[in-house]
């Protein structure tokens, strides 16, 4: 049974439709890629199934509808990484990080979660205050953060910023994690290890859809992709099937460079976008 369904999904936003009666089902310990070009409706998709967008459909985690469920228990079973990057306040790394945990919170918890102790300062507290630390530094660890946290967020350059907000959405430690283009603002490195990472929580259980532009990571990390353009599901299923040829003339407009390599007993597929297929040029 699928953990995450999504059942005729419409949008309709200022009397546009930004998303066509999708269907969508992700199964438990899946890694989802949402692909498709600027404007397709991949963040729109993910919105709704946050619950951040008018909706006609239904959208179900454990075969509930998520918008019976209250919002303190949508937020801890699904976290979800914008791609909007902007900070509204000043706030250290490793607070930024805390914010994580805050659905975990009772209302009295007013603060940005650590507090000018920081990380250990509580040690000794009570078990939800030791797991959210472990949490807190595991998310910081794994997205590489570690030594920059007590920078100011707002500080930190692109990349670095990128892998601290990502980090939030790690200590949630929710069922379902929805990332809108975590790997956009980073180097290759990071954009490998961040693609490995998703996998490992996938393999420890986690459920994550990933909105990526990058087509070989797509190819090689995902498990299935889901391929949109103008609102509309182009083609669904195994990788090897959305990302053909000529989905990539039709939807991308792009000619693309498709090679395999053996990578131990694996072969993975890598695509290069080449040559555009739609003439550009500036407008005067
Ligand atoms: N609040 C809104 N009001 C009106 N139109 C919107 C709104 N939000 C998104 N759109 C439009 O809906 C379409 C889909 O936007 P969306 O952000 O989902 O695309 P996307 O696939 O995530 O694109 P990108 O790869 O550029 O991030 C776009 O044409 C966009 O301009």
């Amino acid at each position: 049974m699928s953990l995450l369904k999504v059942e005729a999904l419409s949008v309709d936003i200022g009397g546009k439709r930004l998303l066509e009666n999708l269907d969508l089902e992700i199964m438990a310990g899946e890694l989802f890629g949402l692909i498709g070009p600027n404007g397709a409706g991949k963040s729109t998709l993910v919105k709704a199934i946050m619950q951040l967008l008018p909706y006609s459909g239904t959208v179900s985690l454990d075969g509930q509808p998520l918008a019976q469920l209250s919002a303190r228990a949508r937020a801890q079973r699904l976290a979800y990484l914008s791609q909007d990057d902007r900070l509204q306040w000043p706030i250290s790394v490793q607070n930024l990080v805390a914010l994580g945990r805050h659905p975990y919170r009772g209302s009295w918890w007013r603060g940005a979660g650590l507090g000018s102790a920081g990380l250990g300062g509580r040690k000794g507290g009570n078990a939800q205050a030791q797991a959210d630390e472990r949490a807190i530094e595991q998310a910081m660890q794994a997205t590489d953060i570690w030594s920059l946290r007590e920078r100011r967020a707002d500080e930190l350059s692109g990349g670095e910023r990128a892998r601290a907000r990502l980090a939030r959405v790690l200590a949630v430690e929710a069922d379902v994690l929805l990332a809108d283009e975590p790997v956009a603002a980073l180097d290759p490195m990071h954009q490998l290890r961040v693609m490995e990472l998703l996998r490992a929580r996938c393999q420890a259980g986690q459920t994550v859809v990933v909105v990526l532009h990058d087509l070989t990571l797509a190819s090689r990390f995902c498990d299935r992709l889901l391929l949109l353009d103008q609102g509309v599901a182009v083609a669904s299923g195994p990788v090897e099937t959305v990302l053909s040829p000529s989905h990539l003339a039709s939807v991308y407009s792009v000619q693309a460079i498709i090679g395999e390599h053996q990578d131990g007993d694996q072969v993975h597929r890598y695509i290069v976008p080449w040559t555009c297929d739609r003439p550009g040029g500036t407008s005067t």
